[in-house]
């Protein structure tokens, strides 16, 4: 299949990466507010949301298995819980990372595109650029915490982010393969 053949990047997670993850953070859970009545999404279920209040810092975990491959519905919780975390004073920066292991995103999610009408695919690209215009533009600190590979839209994501720290392990791959795919990223 063209997608596996593309990266088939593994590894494990660094004790940087273990660190975010850490409990002691109070957890804060991402509600459909705007976006979601406009796209008709559920609740952010692939989303865990850390935020701790003394540091000002949020550390939001993708949890979208089995390669956090970004969807309609799952950039439109991305979109949210920035949202959301831009609208909370005491938030002032953001780490984002994957609870799946190897894989920090797979990129944009292939089945979108595949056999969908011209109306969805357009509703699709607009997420797309809403997602990385809004991390792009944001006026928190935001930071990609790559802990796995990290192909086209992946790779798109973490661009968008202030900082970047990538767990040094030679499996994991980053980059902009999606013409490999055939794919031209449509104009903005
Ligand atoms: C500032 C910016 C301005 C301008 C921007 C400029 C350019 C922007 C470009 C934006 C265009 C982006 C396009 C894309 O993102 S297209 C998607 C490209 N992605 C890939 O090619 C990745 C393909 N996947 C892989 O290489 C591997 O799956 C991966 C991620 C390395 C993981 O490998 P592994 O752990 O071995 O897991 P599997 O390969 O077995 O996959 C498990 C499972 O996941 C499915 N899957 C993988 N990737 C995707 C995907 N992208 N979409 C949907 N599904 C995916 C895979 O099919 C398997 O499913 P199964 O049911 O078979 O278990």
């Amino acid at each position: 299949m063209a997608l596996r053949a593309a990266l088939r990047k593994s590894c494990a997670l660094t004790g940087l990466f273990c660190q975010l993850s850490s409990s002691r953070h109070g957890r804060v859970c991402a509600s459909p507010v705007l976006v979601a009545q406009q796209r008709n999404s559920s609740t952010a279920q692939n989303i865990k949301l850390d935020f701790d209040q003394s540091t000002g810092v949020a550390v939001m975990h993708m949890q979208c298995p089995p390669v956090n491959a970004l969807s309609l519905e799952f950039l439109t919780e991305i979109c949210i819980t920035v949202e959301k975390l831009e609208m909370d004073k005491s938030c002032r920066g953001l780490i984002i990372t994957s609870s799946q292991p190897k894989v920090f995103s797979a990129g944009l999610d292939l089945l979108e595109m595949y056999e969908t009408s011209t109306e969805h695919r357009g509703e699709f690209w607009r997420a797309v650029q809403e997602m990385w215009l809004k991390l792009y533009s944001s006026k928190l600190v935001t930071i990609a915490a790559i802990n796995g590979s990290s192909p086209a839209g992946g790779c798109l994501m973490a661009m968008t982010c202030d900082y970047r720290i990538m767990a040094d392990n030679p499996r994991y791959g980053i980059g902009l393969n999606e013409t490999q795919l055939g794919m031209v990223a449509p104009f903005w």
